[in-house]
C-alpha cells in the first residue's frame, strides 16, 4: 500500500504487475487525408515530406498528415489556439463523460497550461461535467507542491483552482519522496486506478489508456520528461519512471514512459513560438529512421492532434 497525493486528500493504491514492450513507431505510410476550409489547404506529400497547398489569412488552417503524425491545426494567434483547444477538450469531455464515469486527463507543465485558459471561461466552465474529470501529470518536477517550479502549482494556479473539480480527483506526486520513490508511488497509484477501472487499460499494450493527454513540446523535441538521447526513451516496462539529469531544470523529475503515452486514446500537442519550428517540422515531415526526437516516437493508439501557432508552424 502506498499513496499518491490527491491535492489535500490522499489516494490509496495497490500494486499489480507491469509488463509489455515498447510500442513500435507506426511507420509513415502514404495514406493521408486533407481537410480543407474556405481559407486554407495544406497537404503533406508523404514521399517528399513537403507540405503543399495554400495558406491565406484566417484564424486557422487544418491539415491531415499520415495517421501516425496526426491532424495539424495552425492558428494565427495564441488566442485563437486557446479557443480551439478549449472547444476540442470540452467536446471530448462531453462525449466521454456521457459514456463513462470518469474522464481521465493528463497534463504536462510549461506553456500548455496557459493555453488551456479558455476552458475555464464561458460557455465551457458551466457546460463541462468537471466532476467526471480525473487529472494526472505526464511529468512532474520533484519539488514541493508550493515550489515555483512545480507543475502541479502551475496547473492549480492557472486552471484547477478555477474549476469545481473534487480535490480527490486530482492526482499529484508525493513530494515527500525521492525521485525514485515518487515515480514508484505514482505508478502504484495508476495501477490501483486501472484495477478499479477509473483509468482504462489498453487491450493491445496492457498499459493504462488515458482519455486525453494535453502536452507541450520543448524546442529540442522533448515531451514530458523524455529528452533526446536519454536512456529513459528505451524504457518499456515501467509506467512511470524518473530522471535526475534533466537538461531542462530542475534536474529531478518523474515521467510517464513512452508506452503509456502511446497507449492514449487522444493526445493533443500544443506548441507555440518560432523557437520550436524546427522540431515541429521534424516531427511532422522528417521520416529519417535514426536519431528520432522524443516527439517523433509518439504514435498513440488513438488520435493525435497538433495545435500550433504561426511561429511553431513557420517551417512547415
Ligand atoms: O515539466 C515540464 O517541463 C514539461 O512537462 C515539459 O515537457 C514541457 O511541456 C515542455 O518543456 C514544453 O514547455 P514549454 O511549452 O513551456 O516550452
Amino acid at each position: 500500500m502506498a499513496s499518491c497525493r490527491a491535492l489535500s486528500a490522499n489516494v490509496r493504491l495497490l500494486a499489480i504487475s507491469s509488463f509489455t514492450r515498447l510500442l513500435p513507431r507506426v511507420p509513415l505510410n502514404s495514406r493521408f487525408v486533407a481537410v480543407e476550409n474556405a481559407f486554407n489547404s495544406l497537404r503533406l506529400n508523404p514521399n517528399s515530406g513537403e507540405f503543399r497547398g495554400t495558406r491565406t489569412k484566417s484564424s486557422m488552417a487544418e491539415t491531415m498528415t499520415p495517421k501516425s503524425r496526426g491532424k495539424v491545426n495552425v492558428f494565427d494567434s495564441e488566442d485563437d489556439l486557446s479557443a480551439s483547444l478549449a472547444k476540442y477538450t470540452a467536446d471530448l469531455s462531453n462525449r466521454i463523460s456521457q459514456e463513462r464515469d470518469s474522464f481521465t486527463v493528463v497534463l504536462s507543465g510549461g506553456s500548455l497550461v496557459k493555453s488551456l485558459r479558455k476552458i475555464v471561461e464561458q460557455p465551457y466552465i458551466d457546460s463541462v461535467d468537471w466532476s467526471k474529470w480525473r487529472v494526472f501529470w505526464v511529468d512532474e518536477r520533484v519539488v514541493p507542491k508550493d515550489h515555483p517550479e512545480s507543475n502541479y502549482l502551475l496547473a492549480f494556479t492557472e486552471f484547477l483552482s478555477k474549476i469545481p473539480i473534487p480535490a480527490g480527483n486530482v492526482y499529484t506526486i508525493n513530494d515527500a519522496l525521492s525521485a525514485e520513490g515518487a515515480a514508484d508511488d505514482y505508478e502504484t497509484c495508476l495501477k490501483h486506478l486501472v484495477k478499479s477501472k477509473v483509468i482504462d487499460r489498453s487491450e493491445s499494450s496492457g498499459f493504462p489508456k488515458f482519455d486525453l493527454m494535453l502536452m507541450g513540446m520543448g524546442p529540442d523535441g522533448h515531451i514530458a520528461s523524455l529528452f533526446p538521447g536519454h536512456p529513459l526513451l528505451q524504457e518499456d516496462e515501467t509506467w512511470v519512471s524518473f530522471i535526475k539529469d534533466s537538461p531542462k531544470p530542475p534536474p529531478e523529475r518523474i515521467s510517464f514512459t513512452l508506452p503509456v503515452i502511446n497507449s492514449s486514446a487522444n493526445i493533443a500537442f500544443v506548441v507555440t513560438g518560432a523557437g520550436k519550428a524546427t522540431a515541429v517540422r521534424r516531427a511532422l515531415t522528417d521520416s529519417a529512421d535514426s536519431d528520432l526526437l522524443p516527439v517523433q516516437l509518439v504514435a498513440p493508439e488513438g488520435e493525435l492532434v497538433w495545435f500550433l501557432d504561426k511561429g511553431a508552424a513557420s517551417k512547415l
